[in-house]
């Protein structure tokens, strides 16, 4: 369904654009019909800069993106298919306005004569289990972060999409209403939904998703099955980032130390390895590994 093939995001930066950040580099991965792919990697890794590009916010420096084997172009028939939910409720409401108002441009944009428009409503806020009694006709403020949540995904729903990126989408959410926000989405997975779950937070990402991507400095350094990469990591740094989950005193370096990579010398050619099916690994020293750097 989503393929990212060689994905590459530069960012201009400094006082007048004259430098160069290379926030996403040579990224590739896939998202099933159906399947949650989990995003992780700590703060400043490249995952939001991922979710854009994907969702068309942001220019691609270079690789591609294609949807059912079509290159991505942003626009109405594309947003039919690929929504994206973000981290901070709140941000996506204008206060002015009743919450419920983030429906009206789905309707005008592509619905305009829809006569069943307040079954479609309703479908897509019980499939959300949110009750339109409670939460139809308020403002934000009137209403938790969690239905806010609940609120987005199901105007992405009424579109009956086919990906929904959902970046950091629970982080904000008490421990409760994420646990409902989740198994909301392990629903819509198994009604064919497929799920791009970008996330700082392992455990989340271990709960939901198929299949998890490890990012580092804006290059995957593991992915495969979670089951795989979970139980069994063998970069560095994806057991670096297992090791400081239940240490919560201890320092990040202090967690797990970057070891010698059992691949640095391997002598096989292409960036990632694949150590064994649906299991691939980065060199631990990307920048000055004789393998990656070719
Ligand atoms: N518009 C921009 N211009 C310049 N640099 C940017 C821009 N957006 C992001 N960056 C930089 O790109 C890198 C990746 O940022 P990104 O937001 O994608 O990371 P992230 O993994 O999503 O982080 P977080 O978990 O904190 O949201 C960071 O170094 C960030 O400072």
């Amino acid at each position: 369904m989503l393929r990212l093939d060689d994905l590459t995001k530069v960012y201009k930066v400094g006082a007048f654009g004259g430098k160069t950040l290379t926030a996403v580099g040579g990224v590739s991965f896939d998202v099933a019909p159906g399947e949650v792919v989990s995003l992780i990697g700590e703060s400043g890794s490249g995952k939001t800069t991922i979710g854009k590009m994907i969702l068309g916010l942001i220019p691609i420096t270079s690789g591609t993106i294609t949807f059912d084997g079509v290159p991505v172009k942003p626009g109405k028939a594309y947003y039919r298919n690929v929504q994206g939910v973000f981290q901070d409720p709140f941000s996506s409401y204008n206060p002015v306005f009743k919450a419920d108002r983030v429906f009206r441009m789905i309707r005008e944009e592509y619905f305009p004569s829809a006569r069943d428009w307040d079954e479609r409503i309703e479908t897509a806020l019980s499939a959300v289990r949110l009750n339109p009694g409670q939460v139809l006709n308020k403002f934000p403020h009137q209403l938790s972060g969690g239905q806010l949540q609940r609120l987005l995904i199901a105007r992405a729903l009424l579109l009956d999409i086919k990906l929904l990126v959902a970046d950091e989408i629970t982080s904000m959410l008490d421990a409760s209403t994420r646990i409902d926000v989740l198994n909301l989405l392990a629903d819509l997975k198994a009604r064919g939904l497929g799920v791009l779950y970008i996330t700082h937070d392992l455990s989340l990402g271990n709960y939901l998703a198929e299949r998890t991507v490890v990012l580092r400095h804006g290059s995957v350094v593991e992915m495969g099955l979670t089951e795989k990469v979970f139980g069994d990591p063998l970069h560095p740094y994806t057991r670096q980032l297992l090791s400081a989950v239940p240490r919560l005193r201890s320092s990040w370096e202090e967690a797990a130390p970057v070891e010698t990579c059992l691949y640095h010398d391997s002598g096989t050619t292409g960036r990632l390895l694949e150590v064994e099916e649906g299991h691939q690994v980065a060199c631990a020293h990307l920048a000055t590994c004789p393998v990656t750097t070719g």
